[in-house]
């Protein structure tokens, strides 16, 4: 039962936007949801300063509001400020000075607010969860940062262990969704904290519902565990090849490399192939080496003799490759739209090469002007396609979804009526 609402566990939403205008409309939707109490996200603070926490008082006034300042020093002065603007709760950094932290809740103290104390990056973070706690903070947030997140981590196992070690109520964060949040309830999180999966849902109060939903009744959700490789590919299944270069900074997308036909989305891992201007050996003997889910990524150089065409299309299909990518030319249009593979090349022409042999399969190759090493993540789609280099893989495929997922809400406020430049701000983000 929680610590906080013995009722029901507290869903604190992360108002991680850059907009007060946004955030007060966002956190609306929020809590017509069933979301609990209003963080003003660090993000926010940094863009609007403590003016957003005093605009989200007046709109909520009888909400509890998070101030999440990530205090490091100066803990007296600025827990006043978060005080005065409006704010209930003050975050603390728990890796901050035990001198910092202790003038935090004194002057909490003094001005009637509470202090939560934010694990992020703390070294041993059950021990300090427990200094702290001695310190006098009110709350400790088990907090994977969303950089953390992107590479794999998550703050549920040490969530475990410290609602064994600490009295005071045990807040979690970290990219959470229903299913996780249910699974943070049913291991004695008192709050759980959520910010991208609801504030840049498209239906807001649809994605806090159903957060409301399962951790009102955790014990009914299912929580599927799928390896890293298939959760890879999920992601980039679900992302687009823009979304993947903008998470790349505008890196990883091949250069005159175009889809042969529209609507086919390809993902999978680079089985890379070298070869000379027409010779097709390698690239057909790939075919046997590729496993399933493999894509063929072929570097030819010449746009007028094709070392690709309709039969090793068909072999594809035989051995479950997911695409093939040609820096050269392909063949047999006509037959490879029926056979249905995603193929994406320079060019179409009718020459076929020959069979020569020269070449490597799986070595380092260059392909559209991008480096292609074997296991690489490549993804095509109708807008080209974008190389993911596999140590990274994972973090870009996360990041990518937090690309789409901030789309998604742009493209709901453009929907209301705005444009473009009114969703982004532009004039007021222009380089001053
Ligand atoms: O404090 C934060 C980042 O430092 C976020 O507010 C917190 O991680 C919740 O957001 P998300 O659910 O997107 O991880």
């Amino acid at each position: 039962m929680s610590k906080v609402d013995p009722t029901k566990p507290i869903i604190q939403v992360a108002l991680d936007l850059l907009e007060t205008d946004r955030a007060i409309q966002i956190a609306k939707e929020s809590l017509e949801g069933g979301a609990d109490w209003l963080e003003a996200g660090t993000p926010l603070i940094k863009s609007e300063g403590m003016d957003v926490i005093r605009k989200l008082r007046d709109a909520f006034p009888e909400k509890t509001i998070i101030a999440d300042m990530k205090i490091t020093d100066t803990g007296a002065m600025e827990v006043e400020m978060g005080a005065k603007a409006g704010a209930d709760i003050i975050v603390v950094l728990a890796s901050a000075d035990d001198s910092t932290i202790l003038e935090s809740v004194r002057a909490a103290r003094k001005y009637g607010v509470k202090i939560m104390a934010d694990l992020i990056s703390a070294n041993d973070p059950v021990s300090r969860s427990m200094e702290v706690e001695k310190l006098g903070v009110d709350y400790i947030n088990v907090h994977a940062g969303i950089d953390q997140q992107m590479e794999g981590q998550d703050s549920l196992s040490i969530m475990k262990e410290v609602v064994r070690k600490v009295n005071i109520p045990v807040a979690i964060a970290g990219g959470l969704d229903a299913a996780s949040c249910a699974e943070a309830v049913n291991a004695g999180a008192d709050v759980v904290i959520v910010g991208g999966n609801i504030v840049r849902s498209s239906n807001v109060t649809a994605s806090a519902k159903a957060i409301r939903e399962s951790v009102d009744s955790p014990s009914t959700v299912q929580i599927t565990k799928i390896s890293k490789d298939e959760e890879i590919r999920a992601i980039l299944e679900s992302v687009s090849t823009s979304n993947i270069s903008d998470a790349m900074h505008r890196k990883g997308a091949m250069q005159d490399i175009f889809p042969m036909f529209e609507g086919e989305k390809m993902v999978g891992t680079a089985v890379t192939v070298q070869t000379f201007k027409g010779d097709w050996a390698k690239a057909v003997e790939a075919i046997d080496e590729a496993k399933q889910g493999d894509v063929i990524v072929i570097y030819n150089g010449s746009r007028h003799v094709a070392p690709w065409g309709g039969l090793a299309t068909l072999s594809c299909l035989n051995k479950g490759v997911a695409g093939v990518v040609i820096d050269g030319a392909v063949r047999d249009i006509d037959e490879i739209r029926k056979i249905g593979l995603p193929v994406f090349a320079t060019c179409h022409v009718p020459n076929a090469g020959e069979p020569k042999g020269f070449g490597e399969i799986n070595s380092e190759i260059v392909c559209g002007n991008q480096t292609v090493n074997p296991g690489d993540y490549i993804v095509g789609d109708d807008s080209g396609v974008v190389v993911i280099p596999k140590e990274r893989a994972y973090e870009i495929a996360r990041r990518a979804k937090e690309v789409e997922k901030t789309e998604q809400r742009l493209f709901e406020e453009i929907r209301r009526g705005a444009t473009l430049s009114e969703v982004m701000k532009l004039k007021k983000w222009e380089k001053h």
